[in-house]
């Protein structure tokens, strides 16, 4: 796809100027009248890869960064727009869609130009490495529909009843700034410098159109470092994700939307974010017996309680030596199977915010995303049963949240969210 909005084209736009000058920048001195007309000299990058195994296809019937296999680092974030007009946002994404393909592909996000004069198109820090299997996942906020009463875009009518706010739950402690936002990307990639390559380009191309409300990244062990495909641990020292849907028809069940509530959410999910603070200095000083009752499961094998491996059933009924549960009425685990009917898939990852200086103590904690059909049947039953009465709420504090409806994937020739404008 090659049209006015790409950033591969040789005529440079008077938006793409501006976002590789900045509004008040060199794109000042070079004089608005003359910026239709300049021609960048193309040079493409001779250091690329040709890195075909690290690629995950932009296009597709639903978003990559979903159903993927989990990449070692992630960047989330949350943007509000600063537009009142609904042509600058589609063309956005229109620009956002050829630079995720491009970066999806390894490539930079243009080519290299020999024009001294102007910023060069891609910022180039990701120049010669790999595509590192980065995905984009985009998203759509409550408030891109509607923000006090006003129907911003004229598109309130298309917003699903399942896009709202979460309730407040018992114990919630959430600051206001880690909270909602019009827009969200969440990008996962194997290596940490090309997926905050991609953010910051992101943003780039977004400038004069959306802003920054909150940002977070999230690691996992790395494929190397451990046996392949192991289940990664959490900061609590736990395997985090053992009984996750794995199948196609577990997707079809819990995450992807069949569109009846909204037609342009056909093939996408609903994103549930919660920043979740960790406690590590309270539960480093927690006997390891308590630590396995806390969520159920053995700390080193990961298998349930009562049990001796990580994927044997989880028996809530089973009885210890002395005849009490297995796996305590207060475990994580029982909490979130309930009677088993409502299901999420989760794609969490650590975070660490260096330190917090009230406490002088580590400020880290988990990156909860989990993506599913329908919060309100399914995150919200779920959590509100562990709110009351879940173990780990000793070691834990909830403090952001957000909810994103991330539509299906984009056809080629089409762009992100096309389906809803
Ligand atoms: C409301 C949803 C959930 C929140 C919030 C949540 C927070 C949270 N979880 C862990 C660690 C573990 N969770 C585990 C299992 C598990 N967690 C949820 C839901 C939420 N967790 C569910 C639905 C399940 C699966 C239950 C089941 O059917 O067995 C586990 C066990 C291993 C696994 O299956 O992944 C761990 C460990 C932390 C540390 C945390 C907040 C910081
Ligand atoms: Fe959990």
């Amino acid at each position: 796809m090659k049209d006015d909005h790409t950033p591969h084209s040789k005529k440079i736009t008077r938006r793409e100027m501006l976002y590789r000058t900045g509004a008040g920048g060199l794109g000042l001195l070079i004089g608005a009248s003359g910026v239709g007309s300049i021609t960048a000299l193309g040079k493409t990058s001779s250091e690329k890869p040709a890195a075909a195994e690290n690629q995950i296809p932009f296009y597709g019937k639903h978003q990559a960064g979903i159903m993927t296999k989990q990449q070692t680092y992630v960047y989330l974030i949350s943007m509000d727009i600063t537009t009142n007009k609904l042509a600058d946002i589609r063309d956005l994404f229109k620009e956002w869609t050829v630079a995720s393909e491009k970066m999806a592909m390894g490539n930079l996000i243009g080519d290299y130009s020999d024009n001294l004069y102007i910023p060069p198109e891609d910022t180039g820090e990701a120049t010669g490495l790999s595509a590192s299997r980065i995905t984009f996942t985009y998203g759509f906020g409550s408030s891109f529909f509607e923000k006090e009463g006003s129907d911003r875009f004229g598109l309130a009518a298309k917003k699903p009843n399942q896009l709202q706010a979460l309730p407040s739950f018992p114990g919630d402690e959430i600051e206001k700034e880690w909270t909602g936002g019009d827009l969200c990307v969440q990008v996962c990639a194997d290596d940490q410098q090309v997926a905050f390559h991609a953010i910051r380009n992101l943003l780039r191309i977004g400038r004069g159109i959306v802003t920054l409300r909150w940002m977070q990244s999230g690691f996992l062990r790395s494929q190397q470092s451990g046996k392949k495909d192991s289940t990664p641990r959490n900061l609590f020292g736990f395997k985090d994700g053992t009984v996750n849907p794995n199948t196609e028809e577990d997707f079809n069940n819990i995450v992807w939307s069949n569109g009846a509530e909204a037609s342009w959410m056909k093939n996408g999910s609903y994103m549930v974010m919660r920043r979740i603070r960790m406690l590590l200095e309270v539960w480093d000083r927690t006997h390891l017996k308590d630590q396995q009752a806390t969520f159920g499961r053995e700390k080193v094998s990961g298998a349930p309680l009562g049990q001796e491996k990580e994927f044997d059933d989880v028996k809530l009924d089973k009885k210890d030596s002395d005849g009490k549960p297995a796996i305590p009425m207060d475990a994580h685990v029982r909490l979130g199977r309930g009677d088993g009917s409502q299901k999420i898939l989760r794609r969490s990852y650590s975070y660490s915010s260096e330190m917090d200086p009230a406490r002088a103590q580590l400020d880290a904690g988990l990156l909860f995303l989990c993506f599913q059909k329908d919060p309100f049947k399914q995150f919200v039953p779920i959590q509100k049963r562990m709110a009351q009465s879940d173990h780990l709420n000793e070691y834990i504090r909830h403090i952001g949240s957000a909810v994103f409806a991330c539509p299906g994937g984009t056809k080629k020739g089409g762009y992100i969210g096309d389906s809803l404008f």
